[in-house]
């Protein structure tokens, strides 16, 4: 068996990135939908958003104290301060309402500022008067008046498309009366589990183990922001898996297949074996773990095939398929956060391959320790890292102190 070279990982990712923006074309055309704003949280914006109605909506005040006419106080000082009766309170909530000549009228922060006064003189620089007040200092106008539209115009663009939606743009949306928002679809993955060793009892028998790639691929796919729209297993039979893949493609409702396992040099490589005739390329990468992926398109999908190996799917999920899919609908973190932090202990990655391990990342101090070992059969390590440690090719021995490129895995 002649070995062919193994492609780099930035190639690999790359690959899979445009394999992924395939059927679209570009972020901007990716399928939209109409929400709630309500259930909009951590959605990708579809399009721009602007303001119907001016924000503020009405003239309020900024402080609580006493809507005035400024040229009324323009003399006022603790020495000489200005006395002026008392109208009727204005708290929040009340109507815009009229501030007659010669008078202030209290009036809370957030309440309509009068029609006829023009600034707000703030408690602390009265003597806190009811039927009349002293004010001790003088206000321009304009002082602590909000005005309508100062935060936005009407037709102010508020929102740009691609916008993820977090507190503030749902809290802004809210503001300006939008009930609901045009977002990019999610992207509906169809997670496939292969391998005749996989069960569902909830005893598995002999030589039989549970589908864990199923759960963290799904899991995956939801923190991304995508949909696992099924989530299926399949034994190492060919015609079976093509089958039940034509018969889930024929839906149209699908914009992502990730297999798992299946993908090596064995004998019963059911992935590799159904996909490589429909023209999936399979490869191996330059990587520990993860070597061996597939990718192609079938029936105009994008079909992403990762191996077994639970840590290895994991792994290969965070290093090429997160990326690409949140580039292929827009997401504006497509990539989790990369922090230069310091070894806690001496490690060495692998001559000819980029070697990605489990750590845990101390974010206050800025450490990484090494977490379990580097093999791709120790999902239990995996599942207490919260951090990967990118070990370039090389094989050069790093010592405790030494940085290192750690990925923050809890990083969106
Ligand atoms: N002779 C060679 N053997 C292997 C090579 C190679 O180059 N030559 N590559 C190794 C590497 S690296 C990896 S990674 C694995 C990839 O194997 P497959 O993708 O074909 O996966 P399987 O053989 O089906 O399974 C591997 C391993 O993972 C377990 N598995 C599979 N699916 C699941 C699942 N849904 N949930 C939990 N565990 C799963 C499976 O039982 C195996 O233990 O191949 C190496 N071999
Ligand atoms: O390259 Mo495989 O993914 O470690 O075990």
């Amino acid at each position: 068996m002649s070995a062919s070279p193994l492609r780099s990982v930035a190639e690999h990712q790359q690959h899979v990135a445009a394999l992924l923006a395939t059927p679209h074309g570009s972020a901007d055309a990716w399928p939209t939908e109409t929400v709630p704003v309500a259930e909009a949280r951590d959605r990708v914006l579809g399009q721009a958003v602007t303001a119907p109605e001016p924000l503020p909506s009405f003239d309020n005040s900024a402080m609580d104290g006493y809507a005035v006419r400024a040229a009324e106080v323009a003399g006022a000082s603790a020495a000489s301060p200005v006395r002026l009766p008392v109208g009727e309170d204005i708290p929040a909530g009340a109507a815009t309402g009229e501030l007659a000549v010669g008078t202030a009228r209290r009036i809370m922060t957030g309440a309509p500022v009068p029609r006829g006064a023009d600034a707000v003189v703030e408690v602390e620089v009265t003597d806190g008067g009811t039927e009349s007040v002293e004010v001790r200092e003088a206000r321009e106008a304009g002082t602590f008046v909000r005005r309508q539209g100062s935060d936005l115009a009407v037709g102010q663009e508020v929102l740009a498309a691609g916008t993820l939606l977090g507190p503030a743009p749902l809290g802004v949306l809210t503001a300006l009366g939008i009930r609901e928002v045009v977002v990019r679809r999610r992207p509906r993955v169809l997670v496939c589990s292969t391998g005749s060793e996989l069960a569902d009892d909830p005893v598995p028998g002999s030589g039989q183990i549970r589908d864990a790639n199923g759960a963290l691929l799904a899991a995956a796919v939801e923190e991304a922001g995508g949909v696992a729209v099924r989530q299926l297993w399949v034994a190492d039979d060919v015609p079976a898996f093509l089958a039940l893949l034509d018969e889930q493609l024929a839906g149209g409702d699908v914009d992502l297949v990730l297999t798992s396992g299946g993908v090596s040099a064995g004998a019963y490589e059911v992935v590799k074996e159904g996909l490589g005739p429909r023209g999936v390329e399979f490869t191996k990468v330059a990587m520990q773990p993860g070597m061996p992926q597939g990718s192609g398109l079938v029936g105009g999908v994008p079909v992403v095939c990762l191996p077994g190996n639970p840590v290895s799917a994991l792994t290969s999920w965070e290093v090429f398929v997160r990326p690409g899919l949140r580039r292929a609908f827009g997401h504006p973190v497509p990539d989790r956060s990369v922090v230069r932090a310091r070894l806690t202990e001496p490690v060495q990655g692998l001559p000819a391959k980029r070697q990605i391990r489990r750590a845990r990342l101390d974010r206050a101090t800025g450490e990484v320790t090494p977490w379990g070992s580097p093999g791709s059969g120790f999902l239990g390590w995996f599942a207490g890292a919260d951090a990967l440690i990118d070990l370039p090719a090389g094989g050069t021995p790093l010592a405790a102190g030494e940085a290192v490129d750690a990925w923050d895995l809890l990083s969106r």
